[in-house]
């Protein structure tokens, strides 16, 4: 088999009953690379997952491996899946049993698939008596990481997570981190479809967000946050945004933090006059912050309109 370059999704739409799940999306995901795909529920990152597994067919638009020949098709052996929450796995056999089936739907040999399994597992910090044991006894982040071992042992260039973070305490999700760090040092592409913008933020090179099924940024992870990057005040306030002149009640000029307002202005003189003296607010914190995949996502939901998939 020639290596893979990348998976390609290009112009795929999907329609249930009559509406549209995904209309038009294309994306990219080269080896070497971690892609995060966000966006609002419903939006239609599943449906694109399972479209690129071909799990479901498109109406119009295809998905193919770029070669360094041309294209290939998308075969099952290219691309390692870990599908959000417990359907990855027999829970209530041991996890090597689910390791060797698994891997034998692959057309990996029993043998082979217990050590490449012992040596993932291994990696991701799984001791081998545990392997033995039934998946159902494995804490949440064991589990995960049971799921992610099991969707390498064919070896495939790219692998797909679907909520990967779901679930995992702040420790696991530190230590999946490391993992996809690991998986994409050992040459595999990652698209992972997730609501966990702080994890996608800290592992995607790229982002893709999509809502309603059209894709409306994708760009790398520095770009977008560069390009979103504004100047944060923090006011320490007990009001409501409700109390501020309309002028500053626009979603995109404040964020409600805990139990703080953020303020979103480069102008301290615009600040302090026209929203600290008209509605009595007094600063008591003032700090600039840089942009987050979260200020990103908030400022897209709320614009409505296409905001740029160059
Ligand atoms: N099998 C199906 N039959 C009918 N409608 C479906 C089916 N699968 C998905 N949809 C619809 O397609 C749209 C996209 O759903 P999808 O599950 O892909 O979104 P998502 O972005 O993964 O959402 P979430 O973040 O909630 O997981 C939704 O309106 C959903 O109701």
């Amino acid at each position: 088999m020639e290596p893979a370059q990348a998976v390609v999704a290009d112009g795929v739409s999907k329609n249930f009953n009559g509406k549209h799940a995904l209309k038009g999306v294309s994306l990219e995901v080269q080896r070497g690379q971690v892609v995060g795909l966000l966006g609002p529920n419903g939006a239609g990152k599943t449906t694109l997952i399972k479209i690129v597994l071909g799990l479901l067919l498109a109406d119009t638009g295809r998905v193919f491996l770029r070669t360094a020949e041309g294209e290939a098709r998308v075969a099952a052996g290219r691309i390692g899946v870990v599908m959000e929450g417990n359907r990855n796995f027999y829970a209530n056999i041991p996890a090597m049993t689910n390791a060797v089936y698994f891997a034998a739907t692959r057309g990996v040999a029993p043998r082979m698939a217990a050590g490449r399994f012992r040596r993932w597992a291994a990696r991701f910090g799984l001791d081998e008596e545990v392997l033995q044991r039934p998946l159902a006894t494995f804490s949440r982040g064991m589990q995960q990481k049971a799921a992610l071992a099991i969707s390498l042992l064919h070896d495939p260039d790219f692998v797909i997570l679907d909520e990967p973070t779901l679930g995992l305490d702040p420790g696991s999700r530190l230590e999946l981190e490391k993992i996809v760090r690991d998986l994409v040092d050992a040459g595999k592409g990652l698209l992972i479809a997730s609501h966990d913008l702080g994890f996608i933020q800290r592992t995607a090179d790229r982002v893709v967000f999509i809502r309603e099924g059209r894709v409306v940024l994708d760009d790398a992870t520095a770009r977008i946050l560069r390009r979103y990057e504004k100047p944060w005040y923090l006011v320490r306030t007990a009001k409501e945004v409700g109390d501020l002149p309309p002028a500053w009640q626009g979603a995109s000029r404040w964020r409600r933090r805990d139990a703080h307002t953020l303020i979103f202005t480069g102008d301290w003189e615009e600040l302090r006059r026209d929203l600290c003296a008209a509605s009595e607010l007094e600063v008591t914190a003032l700090e600039k912050e840089s942009a987050s995949l979260e200020d990103v996502f908030m400022e897209i939901q709320g614009e409505g309109h296409d905001v740029d998939a160059s």
